[in-house]
């Protein structure tokens, strides 16, 4: 059995008298450890499929397994514990607290996990060990998204879903963000997962998975991924 399993999952959204059918029988495995990618036009699904696995959305139809257990199936306070301990998330707009420093946005954060790692030391792998005690506005966007990363890490996730992580960012910072996820995947072991746009950044991953109209429309793996720092586009 694959870490992640989602299994022929409908999602459908009321509209008017209608329906708006986001996913339409999306199907992927993904193994523990991995980093995958996650292609596809926009309108394809992606973020419908990545909010499911988080948590943060149901699916009308289909399941979703996550380390064996069936995630559709949760109470409403498992799913909360669910997003709280097993989940990071990584969003294009940091979403930072302004009014908190990058260290007390951190610390909010790890506080709703009993078990976390220490948020200066976090800060402190993402590069930022000497920014600790600035507010959002006085560090820049691949700064911010760093300390946005330090957020999620900081939980101990099993898996880190970012939606977009670089699209707010210009070609050489969206490049040390991704390298940074890509060192969090191989150091950490953390599985994770990206959305994107940007098609030439799919050798970086063991995986790259393919959406269009609501459909996976493949799968491939990567024996050999290449190094961030290596890819050009
Ligand atoms: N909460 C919602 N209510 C109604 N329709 C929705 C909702 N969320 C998504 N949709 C619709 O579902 C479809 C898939 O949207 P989704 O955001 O998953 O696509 P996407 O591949 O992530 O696109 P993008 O790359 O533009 O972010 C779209 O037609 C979208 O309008």
């Amino acid at each position: 059995m694959a870490y992640i399993e989602f299994n022929h999952v409908i999602k459908e959204y009321p509209a008017g008298d209608s329906t708006i059918r986001a996913l339409d029988d999306a199907d992927f495995h993904i193994e523990e450890g991995r980093l995958a990618i996650v292609l596809g036009q926009s309108g394809a699904g992606k973020t419908t499929a990545l909010n499911i696995l988080g948590g943060m959305d149901t699916a009308t139809q289909g399941s979703v397994l996550v380390n064996g257990r069936d995630i559709t199936r949760l109470s409403h306070k498992e799913l909360v514990m669910y997003r709280r301990t097993d989940i990071g998330f990584v969003f294009q707009f940091y979403n930072l607290i302004p009014s908190l420093t990058a260290l007390e946005n951190v610390e909010l954060a790890s506080q709703i996990s009993d078990d976390h790692l220490d948020p200066a030391q976090t800060l402190g792998k993402v590069g930022l060990g000497k920014r600790l005690n600035n507010f959002s506005s006085q560090l820049s966007g691949g700064e911010q998204q760093r300390v946005s990363i330090a957020r999620a890490i900081a939980k101990k996730p099993k898996l880190l879903l970012c939606d977009e992580p670089t699209g707010a960012l210009d070609y050489a910072t969206g490049k040390q963000i991704l390298q940074l996820l890509q060192d969090v995947n191989r150091n950490e072991g953390i599985t994770v997962i990206i959305i994107t746009h940007n098609n030439a950044i799919a050798p970086m991953a063991d995986q790259v998975i393919h959406f269009r109209s609501g459909k996976v429309m493949g799968s491939t793996l990567n024996p050999s991924p290449t190094p961030v720092a290596d890819i050009e586009w």
